[in-house]
């Protein structure tokens, strides 16, 4: 049975923060996922999850200055202590909550170094990264992000994530396959998803072209489904769609897998 996981920094944004736990509980969702946990304290979000009957699925190690632009530290020169300290706290977090994963953001292309030298920074700090998470329990997970929603991102595609999993080679590191990114960066998003099957530790779904509910726009998620059903896809799925509509309203695709 597929599991869907609230990802609440972009669903119930009618809500306060602190609020959507209860209202992804009531919808179904046993599980939630967010980008930053790091302005509340881990035991106040610790007892929401434990009020709401909900599991901790995943959050974003921080990402560096997200207020001035900053998409991840993770392949920024000069930033590897920043990077290191983001991965410890990360993991206090992680611990607290129970949570399985983190994601790691790559950051942006540093054009004043060479790509290479930018690809070799990143592919030991994910290996630093990789081993303190497997010291926890935790699997690091890296997202290819389409550049045009976010452009410069430094993992820029599938077949680069592929490529650094095999060059870092560590059981804790997996990709975080975003279909909504596949699809505006390489469509096929079924033959990826086998080409990499064996890297894939979690998934997230949103509709292009504007990145709403699944029911709404060009995937058909309905086959998605069925195919990663068949796949016998075990993982999570996180929703993270910018709602069309209150989410409620948006989730009436979802309704066999929230009342399972
Ligand atoms: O934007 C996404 O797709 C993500 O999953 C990141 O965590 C935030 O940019
Ligand atoms: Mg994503």
């Amino acid at each position: 049975m597929l599991k869907l996981s609230a990802n609440l920094s972009f669903l119930y944004q009618e809500l306060p923060f602190l609020d959507r736990f209860k209202a992804a509980a009531k919808d179904g969702f046993k599980g939630v996922e967010y980008l930053f946990p790091y302005e509340w304290e881990s035991s106040e979000l610790l007892s929401l999850l434990n009020e709401n009957g909900l599991q901790q699925v995943l959050f974003n190690a921080s990402a560096g200055d997200w207020a001035a632009g900053e998409k991840g530290l993770a392949s920024l020169s000069g930033r590897e202590q920043e990077f290191r300290d983001s991965i410890f706290l990360a993991l206090e977090y992680a611990t607290a909550l129970q949570c399985p994963q983190i994601h790691i953001m790559a950051g942006l292309r540093d054009e004043t170094i060479s790509h290479s030298a930018q690809l070799e920074i990143y592919h030991q700090n994910l290996a630093f990264a990789a081993e303190e998470c497997a010291k926890r329990q935790v699997v690091a997970l890296i997202e290819p992000i389409n550049a045009k929603d976010m452009p410069g991102f430094f993992l820029e595609n599938i077949s680069m994530a592929a490529s650094v999993l095999n060059i870092v080679d560590h059981p804790s590191l997996r990709i975080q396959f975003d279909m909504y990114h596949i699809q505006r960066t390489d469509g096929d998003i079924c033959l990826q998803f086998l080409a990499n099957a064996d890297k894939i530790g979690h998934i997230q779904i949103a509709n292009p072209p504007h990145r709403y509910e699944p029911g709404n726009g060009e995937i058909n998620y309905p086959y998605i489904f069925n195919f990663l059903k068949s796949e016998r896809y075990s993982g999570w799925i996180g929703c993270e769609y910018k709602p069309s509509t209150t989410t409620s309203k948006t989730l009436g695709w979802a309704k066999e897998l929230l009342t399972q």
